[in-house]
């Protein structure tokens, strides 16, 4: 089968962009998987190791180690680096890499700088790597993963609490990617229908969640690559629907829902009750706050980043 895809580009060799590249060769999803990363002997190492895959199920994907300047040609990049760094918050820990990761990214915006393609952001703070990327690469379409995989977290402990399948359960979480995450829970319907939440205990699994995948096989990975795939198949236009993205919203950029059509993005934020409307105040405020302080900028002086 012909992928319906040119070329996606992979930016970091580690973890998630291992499982993110693996996600792609076995989903045919591009003709051409360009890898970059720190080093090219990492990137050529994942390369031969990804080659061997696409021998063993008969991929038409073929990846190739290359620099981040060759990926301008591709349809899509997925950012999945990380600078080395000791992460020494005990709460808020995505934010602990904000420092370290924001001269990382950028550098790759200078590079990346006029792509016209889609970008797909992975690096924590995803939702402040996210807008640091689009600022300085002026690209128009940047979207960071991070409530997608927020959102099929909520809906699979929610089925499990409640005992019903997965696709039983519509909902969505938003806002930041970390500890202000807002869990739209008098929108979510189960089998059409509204229900009170177990709003206790589905924070509960959405905070320890990541912190028990990590203690058990070092990183979170597969989760972070099926939320990035499904994010290139709607962004790329191979398919419509709704995913949560981090976006601009209002004077900033935080997690919301996106309905895509035809690979065009429109805002689409559920119904919101009092609590959520306010928590999700709380997220624009503290993300907004962090950025202007890793940026280090008057609010005055940012560029004003469009709508998607
Ligand atoms: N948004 C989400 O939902 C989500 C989920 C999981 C992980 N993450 C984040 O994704 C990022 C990557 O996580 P990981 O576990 O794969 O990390 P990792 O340490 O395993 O891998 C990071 C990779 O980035 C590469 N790298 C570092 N600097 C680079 C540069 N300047 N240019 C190119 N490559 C560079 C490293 O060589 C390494 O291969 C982290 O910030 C992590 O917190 C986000």
């Amino acid at each position: 089968m012909t992928p319906p895809v040119a070329s996606v580009g992979v930016v970091g060799a580690g973890a998630v962009g291992q499982a993110v590249a693996g996600a792609l060769v076995a989903s045919g999803l591009c003709a051409r998987l360009l890898v970059a990363s720190r080093t090219i002997e990492q990137a050529a190492a994942l390369v031969a190791d990804l080659d061997d895959m696409r021998a063993a199920v008969a991929s038409p994907v073929r990846p190739y180690a290359a620099s981040v300047a060759d990926l301008v040609d591709c349809q899509a990049v997925v950012i999945a680096v990380r600078a080395r760094f000791s992460n020494t918050n005990a709460t808020d820990m995505r934010m602990g890499g904000a420092q370290a990761n924001a001269p990382v990214i950028r550098v790759l915006g200078a590079e990346l700088r006029g792509y016209t393609g889609t970008v797909l952001m992975v690096t924590n703070p995803v939702d402040l790597m996210t807008r640091l990327f689009a600022e300085f690469s002026g690209c128009a379409r940047v979207f960071g993963i991070g409530s997608n995989l927020d959102s099929a977290r909520y809906r699979l402990t929610l089925a499990r609490l409640l005992d019903v399948p997965l696709d039983a359960v519509d909902g969505h979480v938003i806002g930041e990617h970390g500890d202000a995450a807002v869990v739209c829970a008098s929108a979510t319907r189960v089998n059409g229908h509204p229900l009170p939440v177990p709003l206790q205990q589905v924070r509960d699994e959405l905070a320890t969640r990541p912190g028990r995948i990590n203690a058990g096989i070092g990183r979170t990975r597969s989760g972070p690559a099926g939320a990035v795939v499904t994010a290139l198949r709607l962004a790329l236009g191979l398919e419509n629907g709704l995913v949560e993205l981090s976006a601009p919203y209002r004077d900033g950029w935080l997690g919301i829902p996106l309905r895509f059509t035809s690979g065009h993005p429109i805002p689409c934020l559920p119904a919101l009750d009092d609590t959520e409307a306010r928590q999700l105040d709380t997220a624009h405020t503290k993300l907004r706050a962090a950025y202007l302080a890793l940026r280090g900028t008057p609010s005055s002086s940012l560029p004003i980043v469009r709508t998607p």
